[in-house]
């Protein structure tokens, strides 16, 4: 999980995930199946990926009450999947039934799926936290903070800018996972995202994984793209 590069498979279908994954040969990567993916292609893309030996991270970001989150949950760490995340906004009590969920429905002999929430998406600004959420502390504060209560509820981290990563470090604790998404080149385009960095960047902050999509996905030539991020990500020169 640590040093990881994951690849997020924002892709309408599974003809698309074979078209981008069919280059990479048997090199074994870590991806991510969000929504526009899980919500076409359900349970057996992930199984498909997890046949292939792919790590995967299933990113559908569950915010509900208590109940429908645990019960959710118990039932996709039936999945095999590596990584899981719900949205911190839901509360101590719902992240800690999501946890219980995942202990309850992993099947004997498998490791839990590891659990993080997601604090301030990597699309907002700090303007549009205070105006639109009324969260009227700096960014950083708000984020520190549902990193603070994950990690009271059990979690095993966040999800959040590369920004925010050193802090949490610091004051939540350095096994305290932290992955970023909002990772571009200083070439690349920004898009929707609001809070981006560097790999370089997200390295030196101490970053636990990094989240790359479209840079990668949609390059002309993924494979060179997902090289080249790997390697500003692990600092290897050439
Ligand atoms: O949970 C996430 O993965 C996530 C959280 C967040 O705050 N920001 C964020 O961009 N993501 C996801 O990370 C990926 C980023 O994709 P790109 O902006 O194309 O690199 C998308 O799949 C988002 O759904």
């Amino acid at each position: 999980m640590k040093n990881s590069l994951i690849v997020a498979l924002d892709f309408a279908n599974k003809q698309e995930v074979h078209q981008f994954l069919e280059p990479f040969g048997n090199e074994q990567l870590f991806v991510k199946v969000g929504m526009e993916l899980f919500y076409q292609e359900g349970p057996s893309i992930v199984y498909e990926l997890k046949e292939k030996n792919h790590q995967v991270f299933l990113d559908l970001k569950l915010h509900d009450i208590p109940n429908t989150v645990g019960s959710a949950m118990r039932g996709l760490a039936k999945l095999g999947v590596d990584l899981v995340n719900v949205h911190a906004a839901g509360g101590k009590d719902m992240m800690m039934a999501a946890l219980e969920g995942l202990e309850v429905g992993t099947p004997a002999g498998f490791v839990r799926p590891k659990c993080i929430a997601v604090t301030q998406l990597t699309s907002t600004s700090e303007e549009q936290m205070n105006r639109e959420q009324l969260i009227n502390v700096s960014l950083e504060q708000s984020v520190l903070h549902y990193a603070s209560l994950a990690n009271s509820a059990g979690l095993d981290g966040v999800v959040c800018s590369s920004h925010e990563a050193s802090i949490i470090r610091e004051q939540v604790g350095a096994d305290f996972l932290t992955v970023t998404p909002g990772i571009r080149l200083a070439s690349d385009e920004v898009q929707d995202q609001k809070r981006v960095a560097t790999p370089e960047f997200a390295r030196g902050a101490g970053v636990s994984a990094i989240v790359v999509g479209r840079s990668i996905t949609r390059a002309e030539d993924s494979v060179q793209s997902y090289h080249q991020y790997k390697q500003a990500w692990e600092g290897v020169l050439k």
